[in-house]
């Protein structure tokens, strides 16, 4: 008989409580599988808790979890089709780098061979013999996202992978949760608090805010009325700035005149702009380049200049 397809991840009314102090309230969203789900909030909202919930690290007052429709704790070998990078502070300080992945690899079956390739890949060959406890967060990081890469696992849950990772490093993560979830068809649960770098990649988005989700939805959708930066050419100054102050928009005038750089808090407000022809907007949306583009340009010129010495 065949398998049916792999659902994901299911969050269903997870709610958590410390003592008197409820940190979860009846928390509920999918992560199917073949996509990336970015777990966003800010700080204390319920991120971690509900993670650690998710892999059974710590037990939730009420609502459960189920991956392809089972719980954690009913997966044959949970430790290996769940990836999960949760706390990366949390080994043995007194063991070398290797040795935490190896560690880890036994308790889940890798094979010595695995260990060594996660470790290349992640470009700890260097600091394996190094201590946990004298590593970087960084290299920390990297250690754990190793972890979370060891077996082949289904699911990966990585809380703030991103956290004190360089640039090149953050790149590699971005490029394996691609080809993971849209190549392979796993399923990502990922936090962060990079919200440029999630947006590039991420296909849903679920939102927690004290401990409740205020909002889950498809990244295309988001979309739909997403801000834009647009360049008006020829405007009708005193209406534009009505328009603007009305919608506290924030504009820059350019060099002509009457032509401003205008920050828009969403599209359908730039279609209004057309509409209501209070001023000809080029529609050639400003697009900035991202810090992390000329810095990769700028250093990327720097390495074949040294290649070639
Ligand atoms: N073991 C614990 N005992 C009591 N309260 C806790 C415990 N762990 C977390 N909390 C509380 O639960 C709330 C949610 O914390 P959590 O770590 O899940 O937030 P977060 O969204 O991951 O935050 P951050 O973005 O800062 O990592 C916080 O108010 C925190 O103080």
């Amino acid at each position: 008989m065949m398998s049916p397809p792999p659902s994901g991840i299911e969050v269903i009314e997870l709610s958590k409580r410390y003592g008197a102090r409820q940190v979860l309230k009846r928390v509920s969203f999918s992560a199917p599988a073949g996509s990336i789900t970015g777990l966003l909030g800010p700080n204390g909202s319920g991120k971690s808790t509900t993670m650690r919930a998710m892999t059974s690290l710590s037990a939730p007052s009420s609502g459960s979890v189920l991956f392809d429709g089972a719980r954690y704790d009913e997966l044959a070998n949970p430790g290996a089709i769940v990836g999960t990078l949760l706390d990366a502070s949390a080994h043995h300080s007194g063991r070398t780098a290797y040795e935490t992945v190896r560690q880890a690899g036994l308790m889940i079956g890798s094979t010595k061979q695995r260990v060594h390739e996660v470790v290349d890949a992640m470009g700890l060959a260097t600091a394996a013999s190094r201590r946990f406890g004298a590593l970087s967060l960084g290299m920390r990081q990297r250690v754990g996202l190793a972890i979370a890469f060891l077996s082949t696992p289904r699911y990966l849950i990585l809380d703030e992978p991103m956290n004190g990772l360089d640039v090149e490093s953050i790149g590699w993560v971005r490029n394996e949760l691609i080809r993971f979830a849209h190549g392979d068809g796993g399923a990502v649960v990922i936090s962060s608090h990079l919200l440029q770098e999630l947006q590039a990649y991420v296909d849903r988005v679920a939102i927690i805010s004290r401990g409740e989700l205020v909002l889950e939805q498809k990244m295309g959708e988001l979309k739909g009325d997403a801000g834009c930066e647009v360049v008006v050419v020829e405007a009708d100054c005193a209406a534009l700035e009505r328009l603007l102050n009305t919608h506290g928009v924030e504009s820059r005038p350019l060099g002509t005149p009457g032509g401003y750089w205008v920050k828009l808090p969403s599209r359908r407000l730039a279609l209004r702009l057309l509409d209501a022809r209070i001023a000809p907007v080029s529609l050639a949306e400003g697009r900035t380049h991202s810090l992390e583009e000329v810095y990769l340009r700028m250093t990327r010129g720097e390495y074949e200049l040294a290649e070639r010495r």
